[in-house]
């Protein structure tokens, strides 16, 4: 194709793209996407030497909805140079050098780039008057109703010139989740969930999405000076804007750098979406003579991140049977890079959600990443499911085709003496390390005992036979006396290890040590009515419910029963908690420590209250790190540089050996 027709071709399909985007808050492609063309629009320019009239790559945003009203800014909105690479940024500073036609060393403001909707705020006389949407850069609309509804945002200011303070208006992730859990129409992402609320009609309706912003700019302001952009930051911040706690001055581009490095990794966990980092040059008579291009200003960039949110086609979705009998849908995708990883696979949750999706087989699907879970698949795009075909709810178990029953929103197979993956994942379960630890007991070997040897119930484990075993595959005379021993020696346990091995619907290791500690005895916590469940301080009434409704299962009496005749004593101290700086805090061990063992320090810590867990977040309040300590160690000095809240502190053996 000639050149100029495919320029023309690339503007036509962006401008519709952009208006699905700004105006409908309707994205139909991912960024992603948009980016990669919007990238060969560029190249195409150059080759050319043509730019034509309405390119998207000479404007700034989309054209204001005709239902709200315009708002004329006073400082004009801009959009920011994008850079996806380290020698993108050395670039960038280059070129500001050379327009600065000097070679001292530049101080930059980073800042995280939150991905919602623009906001502009007018105040006057100490009062915020307007509040609009960045438009087209020169006019917006005005969404003063809607924006009041953010609690975050000032109504009044003590200061009585008129300024317009710049920001992005956001939903939190969590918030989001909260809300589609009980919503009749999921929201697909929340950059659009923010930027559709804000946009709507109804202010009621913005209201209920609970929204949040953060301040990064005063855009025009009457009647103060301002010589650098962190002296705005502290104007903004002593006038309680809401402004991001990470804020970062560096000196030179290679700071800047090593800098987003630090922080990258930690702010996938941030609770609201970001799609880059911000990079800008702190001193504002430097700004005024880089001044701008016509899309964006020269003395700021914008470093993406590669996108954790894609399009891809759900090509098939399979039933999956857990360790209770419940049928999960698992999508099968084509595969597609997120977030640096390609991903094929995906979670749907149950049958309900594929409903309120609208997602059907052949579709393409929004699909998100965050943090480090599975990737969840949002919605569809309507456009694309014209020949999809409805997923097709299962009437009978994929793995031993009994009839499925429903409980609330789930499906089950309820055959669970003998359906092969309930059982398997059972006693895999059952035998982990946190449950009866068992060791050498794999999914492998699972499968085998219930194939091989027609084991159909847990305590039938404590009847094995070394000839039982020796005739399986893989199996020699170490490992099968070996396996006989680990199964033996399981029968002196500890209650809470027990609890949790018996796999009681949300009941994970913590409940199951927080009910042994509490009751005591098994007998009791069998015994135990809803009432005298709640009082623990972290079972609630849906977690009490399942205890309940666990151990009033006939089924379930009676492989217990089996199982205490086989001879296994689940075994409780009762311990004197004490009170120290460890209770309720959750602590991570990592590394060898010179004075205790792994097992050791676990009860220990226990003892003190604590929750001893394996893996790090910003919920950690303790990290307690011997030597070699390789990546926990590493996740918590970046989640501590990264500035997202928390209470995690850092402890050597000596630091953690003086709290005690
Ligand atoms: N999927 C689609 O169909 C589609 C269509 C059009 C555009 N897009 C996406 O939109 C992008 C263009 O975005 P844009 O021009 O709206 O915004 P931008 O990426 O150019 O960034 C500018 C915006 O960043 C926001 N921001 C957040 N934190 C900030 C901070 N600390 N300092 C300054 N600004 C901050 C501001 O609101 C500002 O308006 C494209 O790269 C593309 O990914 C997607
Ligand atoms: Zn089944």
């Amino acid at each position: 194709m000639d050149q100029m027709k495919e320029m023309e071709q690339l503007v036509k399909q962006l401008n519709e793209y952009s208006y699905k985007y700004y105006v409908l808050d309707q994205p139909i492609v991912s960024d992603k996407e948009y980016d990669s063309l919007y990238d060969q629009l560029i190249e195409l320019e150059e080759k050319t030497g043509h730019v034509l009239l309405d390119s998207p790559t000479q404007r700034v945003g989309g054209e204001p909805l005709k239902k709200f009203q315009s708002h004329q800014h006073v400082a004009l909105l801009w959009s920011l140079d994008k850079a996806k690479t380290a020698e993108e940024l050395v670039a960038w500073e280059q070129r500001i050098k050379k327009k600065l036609e000097s070679n001292h060393e530049i101080e930059y403001i980073v800042e995280y780039k939150f991905d919602g909707l623009t906001l502009n705020l007018t105040y006057e006389n100490g009062e915020l008057v307007q509040a609009a949407t960045r438009g087209n850069g020169v006019v917006g609309e005005s969404i003063i109703e809607q924006v009041k509804t953010i609690q975050a945002i000032p109504l009044g200011v003590d200061f009585n010139n008129k300024m317009e303070i710049q920001g992005e208006g956001l939903m939190a992730i969590s918030t989001l989740a909260q809300y589609n859990k009980t919503a009749k129409e999921p929201l697909k992402n929340p950059r659009n969930a923010a930027a559709g609320a804000l946009r709507n009609l109804d202010p009621k309706v913005t209201a209920k999405r609970k929204l949040g912003a953060f301040c990064y700019s005063i855009g025009y302001y009457e009647g103060m000076e301002f010589e650098t952009h962190i002296q705005m930051i502290d104007f903004l911040k002593k006038n309680r804007f809401p402004v991001s706690n990470y804020i970062k001055s560096c000196k030179g581009i290679d700071q800047v750098i090593e800098q987003i490095r630090e922080v990258e990794a930690g702010m996938k966990e941030l609770d609201y979406l970001t799609d880059g980092i911000v990079i800008k040059v702190n001193d504002l008579r430097t700004r005024e003579i880089l001044g701008y291009t016509q899309k964006f200003p020269r003395w700021a960039i914008a470093y993406k991140f590669e996108a954790q949110e894609v399009t891809t086609k759900l090509e098939a979705v399979l039933w999956q049977v857990g360790r209770t009998g419940k049928l999960t849908p698992a999508a099968q995708l084509e595969p597609v890079e997120i977030a640096g990883v390609t991903v094929s696979r995906a979670t749907l949750n149950n049958w309900e959600d594929i409903q309120r999706k609208k997602v059907k087989v052949g579709c393409q699907v929004w699909l998100r990443r965050s943090g480090d879970v599975i990737p969840e698949i949002m919605g569809a795009i309507e456009e694309t499911c014209e020949e999809a075909v409805e997923i097709e709810k299962p009437q009978h178990c994929p793995a031993c085709d009994s009839e499925i029953v429903h409980r609330g929103v789930h499906i089950f197979c309820p055959n669970s003496l003998s359906c092969k993956p309930q059982l398997v994942s059972r006693i895999v379960h059952y035998a982990s390390r946190d449950a009866m630890d068992i060791e050498g007991f794999s999914e492998k070997t699972a499968e085998q005992l219930f194939e091989a040897l027609g084991l159909k119930n847990i305590a039938a484990l404590y009847e094995l036979k070394y000839e039982d075993l020796i005739q399986l595959e893989r199996f020699g005379d170490k490992k099968a006396k070996n396996l006989l021993d680990a199964i033996e020696e399981s029968k002196t346990c500890k209650l809470d290890a027990f609890i949790y091995a018996l796999g009681i619907p949300n009941v994970g290791r913590k409940t199951a040590a927080d009910l042994a500690n509490y009751f005591g005895d098994l007998e009791k916590i069998q015994r135990a009515n809803y009432d005298e469940l709640v009082v623990l301080p972290d079972i609630g009434g849906i977690v009490a419910q399942s205890i309940v409704g666990f151990f009033e299962d006939e089924k379930i009496i009676k492989s217990i029963e089996l199982l205490l005749a086989e001879g296994i004593k689940p075994q409780h101290k009762m311990k004197n908690r004490q009170e120290s700086i460890f209770s309720g805090k959750t602590v991570v061990v990592t590394g060898t420590l010179e004075n205790y063992g792994r097992k050791e320090i676990q009860t220990l810590l226990e003892e003190q209250g604590a929750k001893v867990s394996g893996s790090i977040s910003k919920n950690t309040d303790f990290v307690i790190a011997g030597d070699n300590a390789g990546s926990k160690l590493k996740k918590a000095q970046e989640i501590l540089e990264s500035g997202v809240e928390t209470n995690l502190q850092i402890l050597d053996e000596a630091a953690f050996e003086a709290l005690l």
